[in-house]
Formats: C-alpha cells, sequence, structure tokens
C-alpha cells in the first residue's frame, strides 16, 4: 500500500562550505493514511524543517519526499498547515479568514458554509464567527486556525507546534478537541511538539527525533484506547510511555 508520506533518504543543508548547517536526515520514515505522527524533538533538530519540506515550501537537499504517491517538487495547496503563529489576516473577521482558505483554492465559500459552521462548532467558536481576530483569545485564535487548516478537507495536515504559545489550561482544552476532530475526520497528521506528555495523548506513533541534525532515533506505537481522555492519561500505561520516552532524551544528555 502506498503510504501517505513516504520520506525516502532525506536529508536537509542549510548554505555551503564552512558555513553550512546540516540541519535535518538523513530519514526514512512511511507514514500511513490516517496515522497521528508526532515529531518529538530538541529545538534546533530540524522538525520545522521538515514540515517546510513536506509542504513543498523547501527543497530538500537530498532524498525524496512523496504525499499520496506523489513527489513533492512545489507548494501543495491539497494539505493543511499550521503554525505556532497563526496565519489569521487582521481585517477579515473568523468566518472570512476560514473562507480565505476556499477563495485562495477556487473553491466556493458559499457552498462550503455547512462545513465552516461545524468546524467552528467543533472548536467552540460558533459565537465568534464574525468577530475580528484581535478581538481573540491567544487560544481561540488557534482554535480559528484549526478551522483554516482544515476547512477544505485535506487528506494530510501539518501542525508545527500549534499550541506551543498557549497556557497550560488551554492547550489542554484544545489537545482535547484537535483528538475529537482528527478521530472524526481521519486525515493523516504530522505533528510537531516538544512535550512528551501531549505526544503520548495524542499520537498513533511518536517519532523520537535526536538533536540536530534531526534524525529518527526510534519510532514508538502508542497503543492506548482512544479517545485519550483524562482516565487514560492517569493510567499506569500513559506513565509508562511518557517515562520511556523522558529515559530516551535524558540519554541524549537533553533531560
Ligand atoms: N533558512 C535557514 N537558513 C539557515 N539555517 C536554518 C534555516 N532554517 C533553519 N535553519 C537551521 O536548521 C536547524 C533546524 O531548524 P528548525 O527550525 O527546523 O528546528 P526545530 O527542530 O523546528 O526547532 P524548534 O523546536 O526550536 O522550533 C537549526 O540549526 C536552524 O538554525
Amino acid at each position: 500500500m502506498t503510504a501517505a508520506v513516504q520520506l525516502s533518504n532525506v536529508s536537509k543543508t542549510f548554505g555551503a562550505g564552512a558555513d553550512a548547517v546540516h540541519a535535518f536526515g538523513p530519514v526514512d520514515l512511511a507514514i500511513e493514511g490516517g496515522a497521528f505522527i508526532s515529531l518529538l524533538g530538541p529545538s534546533g533538530c530540524g522538525k520545522s524543517t521538515l514540515m517546510l519540506m513536506i509542504a513543498g515550501l523547501l527543497a530538500v537537499s537530498d532524498g525524496e519526499i512523496r504525499v499520496n504517491g506523489e513527489r513533492v517538487s512545489k507548494p501543495r495547496t491539497d494539505i493543511g498547515i499550521m503554525f505556532q503563529d497563526n496565519t489569521l489576516v487582521p481585517w477579515r473577521h473568523v468566518e472570512g479568514n476560514i473562507a480565505l482558505q476556499l477563495e485562495l483554492r477556487g473553491l466556493d465559500p458559499k457552498a462550503n458554509q455547512p462545513k465552516i459552521d461545524e468546524l467552528l462548532k467543533s472548536v467552540r467558536l460558533e459565537g465568534f464567527a464574525h468577530r475580528m481576530p484581535h478581538e481573540l483569545s491567544g487560544g481561540m485564535q488557534q482554535r480559528a486556525a484549526f478551522c483554516q487548516a482544515l476547512v477544505h478537507d485535506p487528506k494530510t495536515v501539518l501542525l508545527d507546534e500549534p499550541l506551543g504559545k498557549l497556557d497550560a489550561m488551554t492547550r489542554e482544552s484544545i489537545r482535547n478537541d484537535l483528538q475529537a476532530l482528527w478521530m472524526q475526520k481521519r486525515p493523516t497528521v504530522v505533528f510537531v511538539t516538544h512535550s512528551i506528555e501531549e505526544a503520548v495523548q495524542l499520537s498513533s506513533r511518536v517519532c523520537v527525533v535526536t538533536p540536530r541534525p534531526g534524525r529518527i532515533d526510534r519510532v514508538i506505537d502508542i497503543d492506548l484506547p482512544w479517545p485519550r481522555d483524562l482516565a487514560v492519561k492517569r493510567s499506569a500505561r500513559f506513565a509508562n510511555y511518557v517515562a520511556d520516552i523522558q529515559g530516551i532524551f535524558h540519554g541524549f544528555g537533553i533531560l
């Protein structure tokens, strides 16, 4: 079966000569359709670089990336993408920002209004469709950005530390919404995080990335029931996954 995202011998070096920075790889990884994969690694190990390469926004130095069997050679509009800093434009209200993602792809926002309404409801923003971004809290802005990333029903979604700047309680709450959305729509998700608990809670598989140049040290299947609610998070098995991964980063000299 074709992997949804296939990395073959992928590496990235910025610059050349004495100033060259070997940021990432070489890495081989096959991500199956509908998986929720986390890239968990220390700061500067090349996680964002990899996300940009999968999105076709940055060229690989070596190797090849395929998304749904197609070689990535230019920016892809069929994926959903979200970063730590959201990309809401300040001059459109929430609904207009979500509609913009449809307009950019030549899709009709009016025909997709039920989908916009449903997405806003799923992230508890139904009462804020006509508010401007500056009228929202940071957490609400990120919730709106999730709707932007998902409104065109992408099969592949790249989330680069989308919860990184949020306070712990908001983060926890949005994690649960994200999990529910993924369970409902089952896109293939590649998720970057520094949080071991977050990776274990959300992922079907966790890729442990080494310090720069980032390589995948190991891939850990997270065999816990869905949804990963408070009861699952309090279980001994959850704690064991977290402790095992902490041990790996301790071995890297990071924890
Ligand atoms: N455009 C660039 N030019 C030169 N070096 C770069 C560029 N982008 C990233 N790098 C370098 O590549 C390495 C990996 O950066 P990257 O942002 O991918 O790491 P990261 O794992 O996402 O880090 P963080 O978790 O802190 O966001 C870093 O050493 C960084 O300085």
